[in-house]
């Protein structure tokens, strides 16, 4: 078999280390803030902040509301990485660029990746400001991020994708968030490759095909986390009501608005999620959740 045309492990390895170099210590989780959650990243403790462009190989971010920096530092006793902006299929990246951060965290030995997105509600009962927890995905981008030959370096030919976001996870998320007041809905989100928004028609398609948001990433960065071995939490927040639903236009400024607006929900969701994660023992669950249906 050919050796891959870019030798992604090499690179992935090398911005890892400039990373370790750069902080005390790596933490084994690691968050993704999506279109206008960059203001979770304020909530970061003694937070070393390294640019995007600071790290070798890394891309820099094209899109507002993504500003391009990773920090590691802690929430209270939880230590993480969190990448404050990602990149998108539509910015004209290949899904190998889409998802190189996905790789870093892979050769910075991270465990556990969550991220968050902006997305459309497609089902009739959500509503922006909802938070939406993915039980799954559907991959209409048309690519997906591990065509071409594979590195057995970075994961196996073939990965399951039956569990991409984690089950365990998933109930963890929903505990906290129950205990915190805040419904976190389980639901499927179906991956477009923008950059338009997505017609009526299209919205009634993704309704007929089971989906529940609509976003523009999220699925090639699970799809490679998986691929690398880490396990996967992810959170859509509702920013505004998928095209046709309502009618009304959509635009990236309402989106970056809700967004800014469900900061501090999401916030508290995360913070607690990261305690728990971070306690050795912690994703443990109680009875109630052990009972939890599998609509989790
Ligand atoms: O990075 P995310 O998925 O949060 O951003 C969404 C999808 C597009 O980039 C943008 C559209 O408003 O928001
Ligand atoms: O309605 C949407 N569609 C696709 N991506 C999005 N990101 C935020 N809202 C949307």
């Amino acid at each position: 078999m050919s050796e891959p045309v870019i030798d992604l492990a090499a690179r992935a390895a090398e911005s890892a280390l400039f990373i370790k170099r750069s902080v005390p210590a790596v933490p084994p989780l690691a968050l993704v803030l999506g279109s206008g959650l960059n203001e979770l990243a304020e909530g970061v403790q003694d937070a070393t902040v390294i640019p995007y462009r600071d790290i070798p190989h890394f891309p820099v971010p094209t899109v507002a509301g993504h500003a391009g920096n990773l920090l590691v530092g802690r929430i209270d006793s939880a230590g993480l990485i969190v990448l404050q902006g990602r990149f998108h299929y539509y910015e004209g990246h290949p899904l190998e660029v889409v998802t190189f951060p996905m790789r870093v965290l892979q050769f910075l030995g991270v465990r556990t990746v969550i991220l968050t997105a902006a997305t459309g509600g497609i089902r009739a009962d959500l509503r922006p400001g909802n938070l939406v927890c993915l039980s799954d995905h559907l991959n209409l981008i048309g690519d997906n991020p591990l065509r071409g030959s594979n590195d057995t370096r970075l994961g196996t030919r073939f990965p399951d994708m039956t569990e991409v976001y984690s089950k365990k996870l998933r109930a963890v998320a929903r505990e906290e968030g129950k205990r915190l007041g805040i419904n976190v809905i389980p639901g499927v989100y179906a991956c477009l490759p923008g950059p338009s928004y997505e017609t009526p028609a299209e919205i009634r398609m993704l309704q007929a095909l089971g989906a529940d948001v609509v976003g523009m990433s999220t699925v090639p960065e699970a799809i490679v986390a998986r691929h690398g071995g880490m396990d996967v939490l992810a959170f859509a927040l509702v920013t505004n009501s998928a095209a046709g639903v309502l009618g009304t236009p959509i635009s990236h400024k309402e989106v970056l608005d809700a967004g800014k607006k469900a900061t501090p929900l999401l916030g508290k969701v995360l913070r607690r999620v990261a305690l728990r994660l971070s306690d050795p023992g912690g994703t443990g669950l109680t009875a109630e959740m052990q009972t939890f249906g599998g609509d989790v």
